[in-house]
């Protein structure tokens, strides 16, 4: 643990997400300019050590490569999950779901754990999953005795901190230090929701997979004008440009159909185009999109062979 008033935040499994996550809290540690607001529920101590782990030279390359760049007090620590874990304050799980049964229940790991902090951002897994997996035959209210876990789903913009994370509201609630820490933690990264359990895995298609979503629709309208003469590069600009306009205006107030109708000039071209989507149902495949990802992140976790079988 730090000797100083820092924190030391352990990431383990620090791939692409890890390192988004730590990137947004490193540059917003160097660019650090607090409102009142946020002034006031700003945790007593914050952390200014970082550890994160991976196994192989590839991955421990990218981290230093990716993270380099904010001259943090960054650790990487290969192969040794239980060390890294030890020294910190706070653990960041990060792996994939698929082996975080193999990463919890390695020798030493539920010690080197036991007093701290836990934020899972992983997929499909629910907090009591990672509490039987520490704690087996324990209930809640032991293992909330040993271990503070809190699940959470942020969303690849992390790395440019504007990401949508939602954080799962904890019973009992957690206690106000460590809530403002995890909330101080996530919206150094993004925006930040608190939302039952049972929203979890439909929050995970929301806004974890939402990018490749949007990323999708905006491919096509950059396809769209490439087809019509506009230069790929170009068309790829005013895509992402358009989806940015649009978000700021609905972020401002704007209902997404008053946008719509607003755009609409009678006898124009944007209802022309619009009927042209609602013809291909559009908005029902891309909410069946949502759907689809939501009963596909609810059984992650399980261990379920096969997830993206075909349901038809
Ligand atoms: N990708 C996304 O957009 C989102 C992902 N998530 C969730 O975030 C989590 C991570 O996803 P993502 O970052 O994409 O995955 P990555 O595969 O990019 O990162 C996982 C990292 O874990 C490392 N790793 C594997 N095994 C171990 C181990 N035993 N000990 C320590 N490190 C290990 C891997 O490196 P090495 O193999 O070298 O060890 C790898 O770098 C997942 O649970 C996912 O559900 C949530 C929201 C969005
Ligand atoms: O596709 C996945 O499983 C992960 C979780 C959310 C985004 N990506």
């Amino acid at each position: 643990m730090a000797s100083d008033n820092g924190l030391t935040l352990t990431v383990v499994g620090c791939g692409t997400m890890g390192i988004a996550i730590l990137g947004g809290i490193m540059d917003s540690l160097n660019t650090s300019s607090q409102s009142s607001e946020q002034e006031q529920s700003l945790p007593p101590r914050l952390p200014n050590r970082f550890n994160a782990t991976c196994r192989s030279d590839r991955s421990a390359s990218r981290i230093k490569n990716e993270l380099g760049k904010y001259n943090a007090n960054l650790n990487v620590i290969q192969s040794d999950n239980v060390r890294a874990m030890k020294e910190a304050d706070v653990v960041l799980l990060a792996c994939k779901p698929f082996y975080v049964k193999d990463v919890l229940q390695a020798e030493g790991v539920r010690e080197a754990l036991e007093g701290k902090l836990l934020i899972s951002i992983l997929a499909g897994v629910p907090e009591a999953q990672l509490e039987d997996l520490l704690y087996p035959g324990l209930s809640h209210e032991q293992v909330r005795e040993k271990i503070t876990i809190v699940r959470t789903m942020p969303n690849t913009a992390s790395k440019v901190r504007e990401s949508m994370t939602v954080i799962n509201q904890s019973t009992p609630p957690l206690p106000q230090d460590t809530k403002n820490l995890v909330h101080w933690m996530m919206s150094r990264i993004g925006k930040v929701v608190e939302i039952e359990p049972k929203n979890m895995d439909a929050c995970t298609a929301l806004c974890g997979s939402g990018p490749a979503f949007a990323a999708l629709i905006m491919e096509a309208l950059a396809d769209g004008g490439v087809a019509m003469g506009i230069p790929r590069a170009e068309a790829n600009l005013m895509a992402a440009q358009v989806m940015r306009g649009t978000t700021g205006l609905v972020q401002d107030g704007e209902h997404p159909a008053i946008l719509r109708e607003k755009v609409s000039t009678p006898g124009g071209c944007t209802i022309g185009g619009l009927l042209a989507l609602e013809d291909g149902a559009v908005r029902s495949h891309v909410s069946r999109a949502v759907r689809e990802a939501t009963v596909v992140a609810s059984l992650l976790g399980s261990g379920a062979k096969n997830v993206n079988g075909t349901r038809h």
